[in-house]
């Protein structure tokens, strides 16, 4: 038996686990159209598809974090309905079964979609309701499961991440699995929210933070070392208190305590390349850190952060990791294990998506 070569077709075929995808980055363009159209929201950049997608993906290749965050402005606007919040949320889900994502967290902040008068429970009601009849939707047209869990974000600069850790624990039996922060990392501390994570430690619940993306070291620090995250969003600048061997090799890495303390802790990395070239926090996938952490032994999972924003799949960000870095099945598979052992899903349920799914799906394509 023989390897199935790598490339896009084969790659979308193999079972993949995304724990980092932004629910209002990862719109259809004709569908921000269509809602932009129902809303009444006329300051669309472009008026059809390709010519929106195509500026979606320019605007984001900005250099910076503030920069790219603006094209949210767009997404959002269009997002202020029972209606639209649930298409939104039901085509997100069937994009990613078309993609062979099998698990996925979704995450978006609730707190951005009340312009038009919806209190936080509709919004919350109605992206719940479009992730289940996404789930139902690709039960009855494919015949695949997937399952779909939300992540109920707070904005960091914002003032509300205590409610909104109350709004992610009230609906924890509805399909939320998790709290994370997100928005302008830099002037905006981790611990500027120790209240809600605090509030949530005590809840047994759990949370990732958007920790060293734009701002460095500091922040993961205080995401793990002050909050308590279990997961870290990027986490790239990690790579800062670390030292390869001469040449770049990694056998005698030296890693400084914070390295080493996420390393023991195999506290994972949700890795999301091209969005972190979009944001400047790596200068091109070659010089992206993904292979140095995962050559260190470092919990790394493979994300897409915006899917819209960076034009791209989590089959695409495999296929460029792979053409950069060289990687086989093998190499995908354990990465996609790492993201299942990391999931906010029960144990049990971890493990059977592991044994069940992931592990018969690449023993295919291995061969
Ligand atoms: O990569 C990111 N870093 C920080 N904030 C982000 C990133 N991607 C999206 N966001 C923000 C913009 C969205 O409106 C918000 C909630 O999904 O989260
Ligand atoms: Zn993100």
């Amino acid at each position: 038996m023989t390897h199935t070569p790598i490339n896009l077709a084969s790659l979308r075929l193999a079972p993949k686990v995304l724990l980092h995808d932004h629910l209002d980055g990862g719109l259809r363009p004709q569908t921000v159209l269509d809602l932009a159209r129902d809303c009444g929201y006329t300051d669309l950049p472009a008026d059809n598809p390709e010519e929106l997608r195509v500026w979606f993906r320019d605007a984001a290749d900005s250099g910076s974090l503030e920069l790219y965050l603006q094209t949210f402005g767009h997404t959002v606007a269009v997002m202020q309905t029972p209606a639209a919040l649930a298409r939104v949320a039901r085509e997100c889900v069937e994009d990613l079964a078309a993609d062979g994502v099998v698990y996925a967290e979704v995450r978006f902040a609730p707190e951005q979609h009340l312009d038009a008068g919806l209190n936080l429970d509709a919004v919350m009601e109605s992206t719940l309701s479009g992730f289940a009849e996404g789930v139902r939707a690709v039960r009855d047209q494919s015949g695949h499961d997937i399952v779909v869990r939300c992540l109920v974000t707070a904005m960091r600069h914002a003032a509300r991440s205590r409610e909104i850790a109350e709004l992610a624990v009230k609906y924890r039996h509805d399909g939320v699995c998790g709290f994370d922060i997100a928005g302008a990392e830099a002037g905006f501390p981790p611990s500027r929210h120790l209240d809600a994570f605090e509030f949530l430690q005590k809840e047994n619940a759990h949370f990732t933070i958007h920790a060293g993306e734009a701002f460095g070291l500091p922040s993961i620090h205080e995401a793990v070392a002050f909050c308590g995250a279990d997961r870290l969003g990027h986490g790239v600048r990690i790579m800062d208190d670390i030292e390869l061997g001469p040449e770049g090799t990694f056998g005698e890495a030296k890693l400084g305590l914070l390295a080493n303390y996420i390393r023991d802790k195999r506290i994972p990395l949700e890795l999301c390349p091209s969005s972190n070239v979009q944001t400047g926090a790596a200068a091109s996938i070659a010089e992206h850190p993904f292979n140095q952490l995962a050559q260190l032994q470092f919990r790394v999972t493979v994300n897409t952060d915006n899917r819209l924003m960076s034009h791209t799949t989590m089959s695409e960000e495999m296929l460029k990791l792979v053409e950069t870095f060289g990687y086989g099945w093998s190499d995908l598979e354990r990465f996609t294990i790492n993201a299942m052992k990391s999931a906010f899903y029960s144990f049990d349920k971890r493990l059977a998506i592991i044994d069940e799914v992931i592990k018969p799906g690449y023993a295919v394509l291995i061969g």
